[in-house]
Formats: structure tokens, sequence, C-alpha cells
């Protein structure tokens, strides 16, 4: 029989993760025969766990927690060049990468459904020197929407998201990049650059209609310049999921994008953390990771 890792981030979404185990560690053991279970900490635990269970042999990780905890595990699998496989149990607050990938959610009903589950193999997205799994947006409202608090998000959930990042959207100035795709270099006056691996981003299912985690491909909208009626616009657009039908909004599907930009304050959201700075060089790496997903 295999051996395991369970990385499971207390904090994440409603701040149950630690209550789940019981149940986690009785459907892993008609898998596993060892199952090693680690807490993480702070930001890098995850990663770091990551490193010493491909260090240790470990054939799975399964991560309870958000998008983000799932990076930073994706961070140790991809820099150490693993084919390790990784489970997700989505206990976050808008948990993308489950959404897309059909991975029930609660995170009660993912672990009831791990018996059901088998390999698949999904791309990851390279940002210079690093990996992500699902989003990277720029501008004022993703980073609105990163400094939600933590017990905001524990008793809202994506509600406390969308306040902060609706507020925001009214004080939001546009912001000037060059961005690269296939050699074609262009300067864009924008408000909000969003890129995504996923159909599914802030829990909006459909956001890219026609985005899938295995079709090799980086998804990106460019939003034009926005104001207070616009914001209002887009936002109402976002939430009915019709964005991607807006003509005013410019979409993209590329393996390799590079922006730069002269606001050097520009705040960049990878994954749900502020990180990375200008130029970024973006590009996708097809079919490297091994996730569990439904039959
Ligand atoms: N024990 C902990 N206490 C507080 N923060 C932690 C702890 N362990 C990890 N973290 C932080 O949690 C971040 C990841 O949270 P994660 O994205 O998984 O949950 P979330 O923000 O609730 O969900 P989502 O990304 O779906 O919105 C990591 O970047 C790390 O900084």
């Amino acid at each position: 029989m295999e051996s395991c890792l369970l990385i499971i981030n207390p904090s994440s979404g409603k701040a149950n993760g630690a209550e789940l185990l019981p149940k986690i560690l009785s459907a892993l053991s008609t898998r596993y025969l060892d199952i090693e279970v680690r807490y993480t900490k702070k930001k890098g635990d995850a990663e770091c766990f990551t490193k010493q269970a491909i260090h240790d042999s470990h054939q799975s990780i399964y991560c309870v927690g958000g998008d983000g905890t799932i990076k930073e595990v994706v961070n140790g699998i991809v820099k150490n060049n693993s084919g390790i496989h990784l489970g997700i149990i989505p206990n976050g607050t808008v948990n993308d990468v489950a959404r897309s990938l059909k991975i029930p959610l609660p995170a009660e009903k993912a672990i009831e459904n791990i018996p059901n589950t088998s390999i698949k193999k999904i791309d990851v997205g390279q940002v210079n020197d690093d990996y992500f799994i699902s989003l990277i947006a720029i501008g004022g409202i993703p980073e609105a929407i990163q400094n939600v608090s933590v017990s905001a998000k524990t008793r809202w959930g994506a509600l406390s998201y969308l306040v902060n990042g609706a507020r925001y959207a009214f004080r939001q100035k546009p912001f000037r990049v060059r961005v690269t795709i296939n050699n074609e270099c262009r300067v864009i006056e924008t408000s909000l650059i969003v890129l995504s691996l996923h159909n599914s981003v802030a829990s909006m299912k459909n956001f890219f209609h026609t985005a899938k985690a295995d079709d090799g491909f980086l998804h990106m909208m460019i939003f034009p310049k926005f104001r207070l009626i616009g914001a209002a616009v887009f936002v109402w657009k976002i939430i009915i999921g019709s964005i991607s039908n807006d003509k005013a909004i410019s979409i993209e599907k590329t393996r390799h994008v590079e922006i730069e930009t002269e606001s050097a304050s520009l705040p960049i959201n990878v994954d749900g953390d502020k990180e990375n700075q200008f130029p970024l060089q973006i590009r996708i790496l097809p079919a490297v990771l091994s996730v569990f997903v439904p039959f």
C-alpha cells in the first residue's frame, strides 16, 4: 500500500480544516497505509512540507485549503520536477481550482468522493520564477479582494470579496501597461487585467466560458478604462456570468504573455496572494501536474 501526506491549512475558508481530520483519515485509509498529517502555520509552510513529502517518497499529497494553499503545494511539486499526485479537498473561500475540476463542494462532499477519483494531468502557470494554479489579476480591485481579513472571509465567505471589490471598483484609477502576446506589443490603458487557467474566477463559473484545466492555454481578459458607472456595469456582468460576451473587453488565449508597466505601485494578485514585481513573464506549462478528479 502507498503512503501520503495530508496538509491542512487550519485558517482557510471558515477555519474548520482541523475538524475535518477524522473524516479525511477514514476516507484515505482505504487507499493509503501510511498517512502523515501536517498543519500549516504561515505562508510558505505548504511548499516546504511538499518538498519534504517528495524527499520522503510519498506517492500523494492531499491538500485541505483554498487556492492559495494549493498554489504553494504546486510550487513545491513543480520546482522539484516531481510527478507526485495531488488530491484537493477544497476548504477555502472561493475554491476556483476545485470548481473547474468538478471536485464536489463543500469539503465534506469532496472527502466522501475520494474513492471515486482518478488521476488527470492539468496545466500549471509560470510567472517569472514561481508557479500559479488559478489566477493572476492586476489592478486595485484584486488588491482590495486580497486585503479582505481572515475574520471577514470566515464570517461572510465569498460575499466579503465581492463587497470589498465593488467598493474599490468605484475608486479605481486606470493604469497603462505594455502587453506582448505572440511577439506583438500593445500599450493599453486599462483598469483591470485578469488571467486564468480555469473557467471559474472568484467563484463565478463561466467567467472564461471556453477555458479548461488541461487545454494548454492562458486565458486573459483586458478590461477597458472604467469609472463609476462602467465599474458598476462590469461588476453586475461578472455576477450574472455574462462578462465574457462584453465587446469592450479584449479576450486573449495564449501560451505566453509579457506584461510591463511604469506604475511602480501597481498591485498584482497571484492565486489570492500579493506577489512578484513587473515585468511579468507568464507562460503555460501544459499537463505537468497530476491531480485526483472525479471519474
Ligand atoms: N495557520 C495559518 N494561519 C493563518 N494563515 C495561514 C496559516 N497557514 C497558512 N496561512 C496563509 O493562508 C494562505 C492561503 O490561504 P487559502 O488561499 O488557502 O485560503 P483562503 O484565502 O480562505 O481561500 P481562497 O484562496 O479560496 O480565498 C497562505 O498564503 C498562507 O499565507
